[in-house]
């Protein structure tokens, strides 16, 4: 079986694979589009990509791109510790301070920016496609005094020098990734989870004054947990947005259906995107 994930190897997104899907064939993909694009096409039966992360927040890319375009159901969640590390080739590595331009996925950049601004201030930076990219960037071009903000494993792999640890601004830097598929699969380690969630994506009729208001109230009175409700545009014209909410619990035959009711019933779109064993590993 066929795993896709943003690659290339080495970005934070294989650790996390790698983790709970073993003997799998992994399968990098440039984007995060690639990868949902390769579960559609049947290039591969599962991708996971990253969907949030501590410091960050959400990816709005895999959020968009999951209910915009590729219709996907969520499977799993994997969740891991993120530990950012500045890396640069061997022959800068008496010279790190003085790089010119630091890379990495935006994400990783944006965990970084103390770091960034107190020992790099005013040193332009610029996004990749991964963190492992920008690792193996940097090493294709040692006359450059770049460096780039990945993980250990990628300074391993491409053969970079870590120059700083743990640069990350804050503790407990965690990122939350999905497993995406058409089918269900029943894969060990994660259906072991006794933590499970369900994601649904919720359109409010317009112009109805306290919907928002009624929507939340079908899951508190149910008393069902919320562990996440965040907006993103509908892409239709300002101020037109959709909700992403996510419950504490798995989809059952009376609760979640009960509040789903309730919503239609308010006149809201609601469509589930899945209900889903979450796991978080540790990467020692
Ligand atoms: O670039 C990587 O290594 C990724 O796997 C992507 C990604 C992300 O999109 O959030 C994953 C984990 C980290 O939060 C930083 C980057």
């Amino acid at each position: 079986m066929k795993v896709g994930y943003l690659g290339p190897k080495a970005t934070f997104t294989e650790l996390a694979v790698k983790k709970v899907f073993e003997g799998f064939e992994y399968v990098p993909f440039q984007t995060i589009p690639g990868c949902m694009d390769a579960v559609s096409n049947h290039v591969v039966e599962l991708a996971v990509v990253p969907l949030e992360n501590t410091l960050e927040g959400s990816v709005n890319i895999t959020l968009d791109y999951l209910t915009h375009v590729a219709d996907i159901p969520i499977i799993g969640e994997i969740t891991i510790p993120i530990t950012m590390h500045l890396m640069v080739h061997p022959k800068n590595a008496e010279r790190w301070q003085d790089a010119e331009k630091i890379f990495s996925h935006s994400h990783a950049i944006a965990q970084c920016h103390k770091f960034l601004h107190k020992h790099f201030k005013g040193v332009p930076y610029e996004s990749v496609s991964s963190t492992a990219a920008s690792a193996k960037m940097i090493m294709e071009s040692p006359e450059l005094n770049i460096a780039a903000i990945a993980n250990e494993l990628a300074a391993k792999e491409y053969g970079a020098t870590i120059v700083q640890r743990g640069i990350h601004d804050f503790d407990h830097n965690h990122t939350r990734f999905i497993v995406l598929a058409k089918k269900d699969i029943d894969f060990q380690v994660l259906s072991g989870s006794s933590h499970y969630r369900t994601t649904l994506m919720v359109t409010l009729p317009s112009d109805q004054a306290g919907a928002l208001h009624q929507v939340l109230s079908a899951f508190a009175w149910r008393k069902i947990n919320l562990s996440k409700i965040e907006s993103r545009p509908m892409k239709t014209g300002i101020g037109n947005y959709f909700f992403i909410i996510d419950l504490e619990m798995k989809l059952d035959d009376v609760l979640i259906p009960g509040a789903i009711a309730e919503m239609e019933a308010l006149g809201c779109s609601v469509k589930l995107l899945g209900s889903y064993p979450a796991m978080m590993v540790d990467l020692d």
